[in-house]
């Protein structure tokens, strides 16, 4: 380089130096003066800035002391000034903030929208946004900036910023929003929804909650808005789901003016932020249609469509069950297979349609045939099944019922059809079977009803078979001695036979009065054959009638001659005639009738019909008594006696059981009985009456036991009135 170029650039450097010599002076004079407020330092790492004292006092205080975050920018962005909120509102000490580029806090996404904001920003219009701001912990602070352009001294292209911080008004806004959502949602789904607190009142409820219960469930017990029932009935309450921490389900019924609602009720508890109870939550779920569809697919898979009986397969599951209770229980059960006669026939001539009336019909009288509890079931075309239950414990006692079931029903479909204008007649064919306490499978079951029930047809039609042939015997020979009773009673030929009753000195003191049949061909027939069946049928109910004014016309004869007069006639009653409700009245009306004394008349009840009522018996016995009517407790020690009870039942006297006057002398433990028995009447303030005694030891034994009354084949056996007095 010359000389002279050195000069040159030695000068231009001394008027450089001197200018910027003199600007610095100028700088000083006005930081002097109080005219700047900072100073930005241009350097390798950016601009930095320095804040100064002194400047317009007033207006900083202002500044910091307002509610929003305010700030100056350089042109680069740079913050040369900033208050103490905006250091509040980013987190970061004041002195940090100072200097700091602006942008580091502005979140990624927002950045280009805050460029565009700054860019757009003059000294006459203020630019506004929203953007979120990102604070040194982390969180994001969402703000509302405004900005505008500012020449501030000699430097040109800054900005200044006031920041507003949204945070809490969004966080209302945000509750608002989920307030308002929170009511969307339980306003438009399906569902009631009703809260409780924690004594089952109601809080809030749902849109679908309200037109539920139709009317305004606020503030109301859950249980009184809807009085819901549980499946067994009983009134669904809240308060059994107090202390339960999960959801639970449960199927209920609602019954508002006149319709039946189903509803499925669940029931959560309600919980506070810090785990407290705070009550409940209950979703009321209307399932009544989803029932109706529940029942129809049940209708369709179980029962019959054109009976509505249960058809095949609900038939099998319930003969399966029924099997399993009879061999529990050892109580016998039947399966009758019904067959209508000739139903093709009449199918082919008056067309289906009459056929399914017919079969409808016939479904409801085997309905009306059977009690609540037995099953009938249409298996298909003109084949149906009645099963019953709970019957007796023994096979002949159960296939008697069966028949007394069988009768009736062939009774009820033999009775005319009006179908559609048709009037048409039809017969059935039943076939039964017991179900017994050994386990018969379903299928040997059917099998053996079907095959009765062809036995029936093969009969000629229109009756009943059983698959046993012994019992199809016994049954026979039941029917055909029922009806000959019923003959016997019509045509007078009952007799009543007397026993003699004597005293201590072997004096007649009276007689029993015992019934006998004078069958036209068999003879004489003895009580135990006819007794039993005449119990069952509901004969005893003439028969004990004929035989109680036959013993009270003898009573009033004897009352007519002095040396019978005091002669006393006991009668057997049954429990069917002691059950009867008219059954004091008859007594009396009879007694009024024969002019009997009621006093002479002595009734023989036994220990199981006393104890089966015994509220009945001892009205009953009062009645009685009150007329001056005696009572003498039959077959005593044959039973379960309950001593209890006898001391509050009116009775006159005991009869010691014959099966205990046999081996009187031989068994220990039968004299002991008779013993005891004599013991206990005296102790009771009873006679006592031995029965059935036979031998002269038999009576010395009983004497001197105590026992003053005897009756017996030593004494007399049963005959004709006349024979009382050839005896004693
Ligand atoms: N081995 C033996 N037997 C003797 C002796 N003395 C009497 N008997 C029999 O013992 C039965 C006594 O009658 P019951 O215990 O009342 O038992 C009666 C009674 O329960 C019932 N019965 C009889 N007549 C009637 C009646 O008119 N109405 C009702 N409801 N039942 C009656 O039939 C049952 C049987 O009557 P019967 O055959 O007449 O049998 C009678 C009688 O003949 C004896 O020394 N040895």
């Amino acid at each position: 380089m010359e000389q002279s170029d050195r000069d040159d650039t030695l000068a231009a450097e001394n008027r450089d130096l001197r200018a910027r010599l003199s600007e610095a002076e100028e700088t000083l004079r006005a930081i002097r003066n109080g005219e700047v407020d900072a100073l930005v330092v241009a350097g390798p790492g950016g601009d930095q800035v320095f804040t100064l004292r002194g400047a317009d006092y007033a207006y900083r205080v202002l500044v910091e002391e307002m509610s929003e975050g305010a700030l100056i920018l350089t042109a680069q962005g740079v913050i040369f000034y900033a208050n103490r909120r905006l250091a509040q509102m980013l987190k970061v000490p004041l002195q940090q903030v100072i200097g700091a580029s602006f942008e580091r806090w502005v979140t990624a996404v927002d950045q280009a929208l805050f460029r565009a904001l700054m860019n757009r920003a003059s000294p006459q219009t203020h630019q506004r946004m929203e953007l979120t701001l990102r604070a040194d912990d982390g969180t994001g602070v969402p703000c509302y900036l405004s900005v505008s352009s500012l020449q501030l001294g000699e430097v040109v292209g800054s900005f200044c910023l006031v920041a507003t911080d949204l945070t809490e008004q969004k966080r209302s806004e945000a509750i608002v929003a989920a307030e308002k959502l929170a009511r969307l949602i339980l306003d438009q789904t399906a569902e009631a929804i009703v809260v409780c607190d924690n004594d089952a009142r109601i809080m809030r409820a749902s849109e679908v909650a309200h037109t539920l219960c139709g009317e305004n469930p606020l503030e109301q017990p859950f249980e009184r808005v809807f009085p819901l029932q549980e499946a067994n009935g009983a009134p669904f309450s809240l308060a059994r789901f107090r202390n339960t921490g999960h959801r639970r389900r449960i199927e209920t019924r609602l019954e508002r003016q006149g319709a039946v609602f189903y509803l499925l009720v669940s029931v959560g508890p309600l919980v506070g932020s810090q785990g407290e109870r705070l009550g409940s939550v209950v979703i009321l779920t209307d399932i009544t249609q989803r029932k109706a569809a529940e029942e129809q697919i049940e209708q369709l898979a179980f029962y019959d469509p054109l009976t509505r009986l249960p058809n095949r397969r609900l038939l099998r599951d319930r003969l399966h069950q029924a099997v399993a209770t009879c061999t529990r229980t050892r109580r016998q059960g039947a399966l009758l297979f019904i067959d209508l006669d000739d139903f093709k026939t009449l199918n082919d001539t008056l067309g289906h349609d009459i056929g399914d009336l017919l079969l409808q019909q016939v479904a409801q009288r085997l309905i009306d045939s059977v009690r609540m509890r037995d099953t009938v079931a249409r298996l298909g075309g003109d084949e149906f099944v009645v099963m019953l239950e709970d019957l007796g414990t023994q096979p002949q006692e159960a296939a008697a019922q069966v028949q007394v079931v069988g009768a009736k029903v062939l009774t009820a479909l033999t009775q005319p059809y009006e179908l559609a204008g048709h009037h048409c007649h039809s017969t059935p064919s039943i076939g039964a079977t017991l179900i017994g306490e050994y386990p018969v499978s379903v299928d040997e079951l059917l099998k053996r009803a079907d095959l009765a029930m062809y036995q029936a047809k093969a009969a000629g039609r229109n009756t009943l078979r059983f698959f046993d042939p012994e019992m199809q015997a016994a049954l026979e020979a039941r029917t055909a001695l029922e009806s000959e009773l019923r003959e016997a009673l019509r045509e007078g030929q009952f007799l009543l036979w007397y026993q003699a009753q004597v005293d201590s000195e072997g004096r007649l003191t009276g007689a029993e009065a015992l019934v006998r049949w004078l069958h036209p061909r068999r003879g004489l027939v003895a009580p135990a054959r006819f007794i039993p069946l005449a119990e069952e049928t509901g004969l005893i109910l003439p028969l004990g009638r004929w035989v109680l004014e036959t013993a009270c016309s003898q009573l009033a004869r004897w009352a007519q001659r002095p040396q019978t007069a005091g002669l006393t006639l006991a009668v057997n009653v049954s429990a069917r005639e002691f059950r009867h409700p008219g059954f004091v009245a008859q007594v009396e009306a009879v007694l009024e009738v024969s002019g009997a004394d009621p006093h002479r008349l002595k009734l023989e009840l036994t220990e199981s019909l006393l104890l089966e009522d015994i509220a009945d018996t001892i009205a009953k016995m009062t009645a009685l008594k009150a007329l001056g009517v005696g009572f003498s407790l039959d077959d005593f020690g044959t039973g379960y006696s309950s001593l209890s009870y006898l001391k509050r039942l009116p009775l006159d006297q005991l009869k010691i059981d014959q099966s205990f006057v046999r081996d009187v002398l031989t068994d220990p433990n039968d004299a002991a009985i008779a013993r005891t028995i004599v013991a206990l009447a005296h102790s009771l303030g009873l006679a006592v009456i031995a029965e059935g005694v036979e031998t002269e030891g038999q009576r010395a034994f009983l004497l001197e036991s105590g026992c003053r009354a005897f009756q017996g084949y030593l004494f007399g056996r049963p005959g004709p009135v006349e024979g009382l007095w050839q005896c004693c």
